[in-house]
């Protein structure tokens, strides 16, 4: 593979401080605009997160995951027809092969209404399993501070990626409901070293799925990486104080493609290293909208830089077009059911029947 003009080596730095000034607000709405159509990843340094959050978060994190393995397995997403809870190590697949990370998955507050007789991707919403405050005094508390710091920054980034396609900064309000009727996703994750897992996959290459991601690195380990258009793995070192923000395959359907989804993926740490940590946040759209019909009428001088990118390399194939005629609660259904089909096999029997008519998948079947 040979690296051409159009690939990128690294990943934009943006700097949310320079938003402060309307000259320098334009010098950040127009690297914004590139990073959103060249490459489909950035980061945002001097977020409007306190570090002092960012510091008691990722102190919170060792301790969470060194709680006894029983203790942790009571909290298992199994428990939940949300898909919220604790995954040991190795649970989770990504195309068909193992994940080595162990994670909990938690979002914001939601009380579930749903009813049978309802769309079951209404059932995927609901409240989190936290673990017992004795066990972690203070944990929840603090995450649910840091969630609901970034569920703001998600919803004002969302207005200024609006703003740098040329829409008004509301050109996105479309896609989102009520923000007290909305629940965002996140999880905390831990990466075990090489010598501690049976392979090299932190987790597989992938697209994230949605709008936009907003990541943390929550330790100074190199491993998370992201495809440029040669397929080339670039590496995405951690920053501190500092989001990496990418971009789904949901935004990337509803810009016709301009705002890129970019494959990504996390090798394990060195052997005789430390566990890397991670806390992924991943911003929700409206359930009921199908986004076939939602695409966006952008201004033609902007939708005619995406010709300047060329062609994109083989990256990983990913069946997204296929989804994007079903209500977007649904595409999140199916998604979650191949990517935890022992979840889906206990409160989603039909669907998961579906999905796998020959019973709990062994290899070569998840997304
Ligand atoms: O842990 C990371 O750094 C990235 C995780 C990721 O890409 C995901 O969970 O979608
Ligand atoms: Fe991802």
């Amino acid at each position: 593979m040979t690296s051409t003009d159009k690939d990128f080596t690294s990943i934009p730095i943006l700097n949310y401080a320079l938003l402060s000034s309307p000259d320098t607000r334009a010098v950040f709405i127009k690297q914004l605009r590139h990073a959103l159509i060249d490459v489909g990843f950035l980061y945002l340094e001097h977020p409007p997160v306190p570090d002092a959050l960012f510091d008691e978060v990722i102190a919170y994190l060792p301790r969470v995951f060194g709680l006894p393995q029983e203790r942790k397995d009571a909290l298992r997403m199994a428990n939940s027809p949300h898909f919220l809870g604790y995954s040991r190590l190795g649970v989770e697949r990504t195309k068909g092969a193992a994940d080595q990370r162990e994670q909990f998955d938690l979002a914001t507050p939601f009380e579930n209404s749903w009813e049978s007789g309802q769309p079951e991707y209404l059932r995927l919403w609901g409240p989190s399993q936290w673990p017992e405050e004795e066990d972690v005094p203070g944990f929840k508390t603090t995450f649910l501070r840091y969630l609901d710091a970034v569920v703001s920054l998600s919803y004002e980034f969302t207005g200024l990626v609006a703003e740098a396609f040329g829409l008004s900064p509301d050109g996105l309000a479309q896609f989102y409901g009520p923000r007290e009727r909305t629940q965002h996703r996140s999880k905390i994750v831990k990466y075990p070293t090489r010598d501690a897992v049976a392979s090299e996959q932190g987790v597989g290459p992938h697209f994230d799925a949605g709008f936009l991601t907003f990541l943390l690195q929550a330790s100074d380990h190199a491993g998370l990486q992201v495809q440029n258009p040669s397929g080339e793995w670039i590496d995405v070192p951690p920053r501190p104080y500092t989001f990496v923000i990418n971009i789904g395959k949901g935004l990337e359907s509803v810009t016709q493609g301009l705002a890129r989804a970019t494959s990504h993926r996390v090798l394990a740490p060195a052997a005789g290293t430390s566990p890397r940590y991670s806390i992924p946040f991943f911003q929700n759209i409206a359930q009921d909208l199908r986004l076939s019909e939602q695409v966006l009428q952008l201004p033609p001088e902007v939708l005619k830089l995406k010709g300047r990118r060329g062609e994109l390399g083989q990256t990983d194939p990913v069946n997204f077009s296929e989804y994007d005629t079903l209500p977007a609660g649904q595409v999140s259904l199916v998604n979650r059911v191949k990517s935890h089909p022992d979840v889906a096999e206990r409160h989603y029997p039909d669907l998961f029947k579906q999905i796998f008519p020959h019973g709990l998948p062994t290899h070569g079947t998840g997304y």
